[in-house]
């Protein structure tokens, strides 16, 4: 059965005005189509429905005209009643995994009652759906496994991914988030039980940047697992062999981009790759980007959140970009992709080539300072980081021997900042800024404690996973979160509202300026970089602007004409969870 709503795009509609929502009529005979059937829910089969139910909220009326009277005790809710009523349910729970799980069985039960509860209380719960608590449930996807979400396409599905595609049943897709699991967070390969991290970065999308809910497609590709854990795991759900790579990879992988575009065109659909392992995330990036609307979401996602941070801490380091010495730990996707774009940043400024710029910021891979002398043996995304130098094996003895202004952890690896590293950080800079991007919150480099006690409460400090708030010699220090989820969803509804066809690293940079012109001299003062993530759908609201605003600056926007105020438009095309009424 079909929801009702948001079937139409308009864009299909075929001559003679009858639209041709499921390719029936494009079809030749020879050409299977799914049979889809469009019904109007009532009773029963309406409260079983997540996208319409509203439980006890349902109105007298709605009662009357919908057949649900005797389904439903007698009482009726308001929203705000319901939403408090689970706000305490899920506060009675003290393991992180319960909420998670009670979070994605209201997803399931009652969709926009879920997204009332993420959006009013999305700082409580952002860690439950997102990290760290999304790490642990991914972890134990298979065990805790009730309903499927998303599209799983496996090797299994070779040759027939089209078809695949058309059984998902909404046909108004705008974002895909794909993932083939093996780098979730800093946790590894986990397979097919990555699904949880599309779900929900796309609950995200939803949630902080306004993505109607049945625009979102999770999707992830199933190409076997070398997690022999997993493997020997008789609740795994994935397929039970090892990683296909190569060409059977790369086929699968061109197969998918080739079926998305020609299901959903390539208007206005954004295709968001994450938590690959590197030597597959740019190449797929590298491969696509010119041809499909692609997005990494752990390479230029990531780069814009902490571009964003640094300009918003020049405010109180001082200086320009270009003053500044960067040192990363972890020469990854995140780690490079960073450092890319902050020497873009710093050529856009000051006008100097890139070149230049890349020789103030310096990597450590997990064999040391990335220095001329590895050069030969370097993976291609490195080589522009291998600077002059002698090589130098410890995390430590970079941070002395280069003097950086700016500490950056994108390894994957927790702890790696132990307190001699803060110590030396502390002693070259008056406000050592530090930013511990690892996730989940095992895999942070340093905590929020250490890097604020280590460096006797002078370090700025932020993370990729939430910290509570600490108090050092009489002063409460809050963290702030450096996490993808700041940029993402806003990026994401510029790209949709403004119909870009590509994605450009101008919309990156104007993003990062969007998010760092929301941090007030309030948040400065606690010590933040970031605005909190209260405030999120009115920085999204702006970053999609100025996403927008770029796309159509650069001749990439196909949205026309361009509306006159992006930020009230982009208000007006943000999902809101509030129950609707049924006639
Ligand atoms: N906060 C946020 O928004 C985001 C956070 N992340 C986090 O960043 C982390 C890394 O992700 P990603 O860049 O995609 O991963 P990658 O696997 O692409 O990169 C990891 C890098 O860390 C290096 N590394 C691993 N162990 C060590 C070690 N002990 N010492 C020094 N370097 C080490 C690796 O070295 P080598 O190359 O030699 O193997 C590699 O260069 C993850 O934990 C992820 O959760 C990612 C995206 C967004
Ligand atoms: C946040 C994110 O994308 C990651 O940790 O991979
Ligand atoms: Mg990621």
């Amino acid at each position: 059965m079909m929801n009702g709503g948001n079937l139409v795009d308009n864009d299909s509609a075929v001559a003679g005005g009858v639209e041709d929502m499921y390719g029936e009529d494009i079809a030749t005979t020879g050409q299977p189509v799914t049979p889809w059937t469009v019904s109007v829910a009532s009773g029963y089969t309406l409260m079983r429905d997540p996208r319409h139910n509203k439980g006890l909220a349902f109105t007298e009326r709605e009662r009357d005209a919908h057949y649900l009277r005797g389904l439903l005790p007698p009482i009726v809710l308001s929203q705000e009643l319901q939403e408090k009523r689970i706000m305490h349910m899920l506060r009675q729970y003290k393991v992180p995994l319960q909420r998670y799980m009670a979070m994605m069985d209201l997803q399931e039960r009652n969709e926009r009652l879920f997204y009332k509860l993420l959006i009013d209380n999305v700082e409580e719960l952002l860690p439950v759906v997102y990290t760290p608590t999304v790490g642990e449930a991914c972890q134990k996807y298979g065990s805790i496994f009730r309903r499927p979400q998303g599209l799983y396409i496996s090797l299994k599905e070779k040759g027939k991914i089209l078809e695949v595609l058309k059984n998902w049943p909404e046909r108004s897709v705008q974002v895909i988030v794909v993932t083939d699991g093996e780098r979730i967070l800093g946790l590894g390969d986990l397979g097919c039980q990555g699904m949880g991290i599309p779900v929900g970065k796309l609950s995200l999308y939803t949630a902080l940047g306004g993505v109607r809910p049945s625009a979102c497609l999770p999707i992830t590709i199933d190409v076997g697992t070398n997690n022999e854990k997993l493997l020997n795991n008789e609740f795994y759900i994935g397929l039970r062999q090892r990683r296909a790579t190569g060409q059977e990879y790369a086929e699968l992988l061109h197969e998918f981009m080739s079926a998305v575009k020609q299901n959903y065109g390539e208007k206005v659909l954004i295709q968001v790759i994450i938590d690959f392992a590197n030597h597959n995330a740019f190449e797929l990036l590298a491969r696509y980007r010119s041809s499909h609307l692609v997005f990494n979401d752990d390479i230029q996602g990531t780069a814009s959140v902490v571009l964003a941070g640094l300009l918003a801490a020049l405010k109180l380091l001082g200086g320009t970009l270009a003053d500044h010495r960067f040192l990363f730990l972890g020469a990854g996707e995140a780690g490079t992709g960073i450092a890319e774009l902050i020497a873009l940043e710093m050529s856009k400024q000051t006008g100097n080539p890139i070149e230049e710029n890349r020789k103030k910021i310096w990597l450590v891979d997990s064999k040391g300072l990335i220095v001329d002398s590895r050069k030969h043996s370097l993976q291609h995304f490195k080589k522009p980081w291998a600077h002059e130098h002698e090589p130098v094996s410890k995390l430590v003895d970079a941070v002395k021997a280069i003097k950086p202004t700016v500490l950056i952890g994108t390894s994957g690896v927790g702890k790696q900042f132990t307190r001699e590293v803060v110590e030396a950080m502390a002693s070259i800079n008056e406000k050592p800024l530090i930013m511990a991007l690892s996730n989940p919150t095992s895999q942070a480099e340093c905590t929020a404690e250490e890097a604020y006690t280590w460096s006797e409460g002078r370090a700025i400090f932020a993370s990729g996973s939430p910290f509570d708030p600490f108090e050092y010699d009489g002063k409460v220090f809050v963290p702030g979160q450096a996490n993808n989820a700041y940029i993402f969803p806003g990026f994401g509804l510029g790209v949709i509202m403004s119909g870009a066809i590509r994605v450009h690293d101008d919309m990156l940079l104007t993003a990062s300026e969007a998010l760092a012109a929301q941090v007030t001299e309030e948040h400065f003062k606690k010590g933040l970089i970031y605005p909190p993530f209260s405030d999120i759908r009115k920085i999204s609201a702006n970053i999609a602007a100025k996403v927008a605003a770029k796309a159509y600056e650069l001749g990439l926007a196909s949205h026309l004409p361009q509306p006159e105020d992006l930020v009230k438009y982009a208000e007006s095309c943000m999902y809101s969870p509030v129950y609707r009424s049924y006639r």
